[in-house]
Order: structure tokens, then C-alpha cells, then sequence
């Protein structure tokens, strides 16, 4: 992987999300906890940049599982406000008026009901939204359009998963979120490297090579031992979610 220099990184995040606050005029940010490690990242990032008493985290589950105990140890050791909404009534009364849905666009529902919570706050806080998305998902576009990747401004965009873990690792982010599975939470026991069907090591290897370096795909076969066909298959996840990378276009007049 590339190298980094990760106390400057570190120092670069927490200085930007000083300075988007404070050009936007906001009071705070708000941010989806989950109990997983972006999310508890972003938290321990932002708290660092504007002081605890600016930063809100909104635990929003659907099912009711280990994931909040975890999202509220993320809040209680920063000691910042949050609150615990359940998205359960929203969702189930969506599935509702569509007539039933199958589970990955009930998970969607649940992506997107979670973007409206968040605007909600901040709009009537002067708050705003940070996202979570990291550049592992954004190029695979392994994430909800308009659901998770909808924030104001988004931290760890340009940093690979790998590199996340060793940021989180550095911050102080708990132990026990840094080894947990990644997870979207969308279905009981969804992984997220189950479902992309490739490992976050191997993935970021693979996107670093074909993305930053341009390198050719044989050529990163080669170094990376495996076979042209694994190369491909990233190659497709990074083009077919091209239109999830841009706001809406139409046609040239
Ligand atoms: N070529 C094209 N040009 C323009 N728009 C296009 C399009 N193809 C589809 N679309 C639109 O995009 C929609 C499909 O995109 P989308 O609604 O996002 O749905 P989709 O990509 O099918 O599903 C989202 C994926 O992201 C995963 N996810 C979601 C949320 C969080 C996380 C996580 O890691 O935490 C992961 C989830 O498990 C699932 O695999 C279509 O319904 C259509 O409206
Ligand atoms: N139950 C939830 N409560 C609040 N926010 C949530 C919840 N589930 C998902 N989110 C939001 O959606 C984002 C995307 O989820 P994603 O799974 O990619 O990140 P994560 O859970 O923080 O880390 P990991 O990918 O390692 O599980 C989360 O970071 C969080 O902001
Ligand atoms: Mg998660």
C-alpha cells in the first residue's frame, strides 16, 4: 500500500473540520454512530477538532442487537450528546406504503430514513452532517445513493478501510469496535466483505493500483499474485457505480 504519514493525516482531518465549521458559520456537527469503526472515527476525529459539547451522535437502529452498546460506548467515552432513535416505525411504515420489499432495498430505506434524521438536527441546530464513507466504499460504490454517502463535508473520503483501522487505531478508537467484522447492518449478519466478495486488504491493494496509480490490470495481476480476473472484477464495481460519484446530469443543449 502507499505510505502515509499518519500523524499529518490525523492533523489534516481535525484542522479541515475546524475550518468547515467555522466557514459554514455552524455551531456543531452531527454524525450516524453505528458501533462500527468509521463511524466511531469520524466521532473521535471531530470531537478533537471542536470540543465535545459541538458534536451530536444519533444512534438510529433497526434491529435491536449488540451493534447500540457498542455506538454508545463510541458517545460515553467522548462524552459527547446523543440520542437513541429507533428507525424501525419509519421503515416498517415505508415498506408499508410500497406494498413489501425485498431486503436490500428495505436496507436502502433504512440508509436513507437515517440521511433525513441527520438533516433533520442539523438543519434545526446549525449543525452539519458529517459523512462516514471511506474511498474503499466510495470507488466500489458500496454504499446507499443518497443514503450514507449524503453528508456536508466527509472526513475519511480519501482514505482507504486499511488506513481507517490504523487512524482508529492511533485515536484511541475501543479495541473492540477496531476488530469488529465491517458491517452495513442492513440484514442480520451482513459483511460488507462477504457481499463486495473480496477482502478490504486485498480490495484496497487492488484500487490504489488501478485507481491512483493507473497502473494496467495485468501488471497489478502480476504483483499482487493473483489472478487478472479479481483486477476485472474491481475494474467493474468502480465503473458501474460511476453515477453514484456525481450529482445528477442531463443532456447538452
Ligand atoms: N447507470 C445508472 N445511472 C444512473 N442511476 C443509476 C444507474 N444504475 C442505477 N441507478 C440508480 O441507483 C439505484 C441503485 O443504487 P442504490 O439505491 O444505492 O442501491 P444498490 O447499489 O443496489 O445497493 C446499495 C449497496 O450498498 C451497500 N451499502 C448500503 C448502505 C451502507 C453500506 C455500508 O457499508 O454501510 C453499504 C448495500 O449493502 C448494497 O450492496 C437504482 O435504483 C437507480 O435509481
Ligand atoms: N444503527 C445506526 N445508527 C446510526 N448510524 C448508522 C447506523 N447504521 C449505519 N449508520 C451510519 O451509516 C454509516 C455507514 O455504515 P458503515 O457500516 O459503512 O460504517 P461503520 O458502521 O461506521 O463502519 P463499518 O463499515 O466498519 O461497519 C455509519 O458510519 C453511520 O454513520
Ligand atoms: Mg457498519
Amino acid at each position: 500500500m502507499r505510505t502515509i504519514d499518519y500523524d499529518k493525516v490525523i492533523n489534516n482531518i481535525v484542522m479541515f473540520t475546524k475550518e468547515k465549521v467555522n466557514e459554514a458559520g455552524a455551531n456543531g456537527v452531527v454524525i450516524g454512530i453505528s458501533g462500527g469503526v468509521d463511524s466511531a472515527t469520524v466521532a473521535y476525529l471531530a470531537t478533537k477538532a471542536l470540543g465535545k459539547e459541538r458534536v451530536l451522535g444519533l444512534i438510529m437502529p433497526y434491529y435491536e442487537n449488540h451493534d447500540v452498546e457498542d455506538a454508545k460506548l463510541v458517545c460515553e467515552n467522548l462524552g459527547i450528546e446523543y440520542k437513541l432513535i429507533s428507525i424501525k416505525p419509519l421503515v416498517d411504515e415505508i415498506e408499508k406504503s410500497v406494498g413489501g420489499l425485498d431486503i436490500k432495498s428495505k436496507g436502502n430505506v433504512m440508509s436513507r430514513i437515517r440521511m433525513v434524521l441527520l438533516y433533520a438536527h442539523a438543519n434545526s441546530r446549525n449543525y452539519l452532517v458529517l459523512g462516514t464513507s471511506n474511498k474503499s466504499e466510495f470507488l466500489t460504490g458500496y454504499f446507499t445513493k443518497w443514503g450514507d454517502s449524503a453528508s456536508d463535508y466527509a472526513p475519511l473520503i480519501n482514505l482507504y478501510k486499511t488506513e481507517v483501522w490504523e487512524i482508529a487505531k492511533r485515536i484511541g478508537v475501543p479495541e473492540k469496535i477496531i476488530n469488529k467484522k465491517p458491517s452495513a447492518g442492513l440484514w442480520e449478519g451482513q459483511s460488507d466483505e462477504d457481499e463486495l466478495g473480496i477482502s478490504y486488504k486485498l480490495l484496497d491493494e487492488i484500487l490504489y493500483r488501478l485507481v491512483d496509480l493507473k497502473m494496467e490490470k495485468d501488471k497489478i495481476a502480476e504483483e499482487l499474485g493473483i489472478p487478472v480476473e479479481k483486477v476485472e472484477y474491481v475494474e467493474h464495481l468502480v465503473k458501474k457505480s460511476e453515477h453514484k460519484r456525481r450529482l445528477p446530469i442531463g443532456p447538452e443543449l
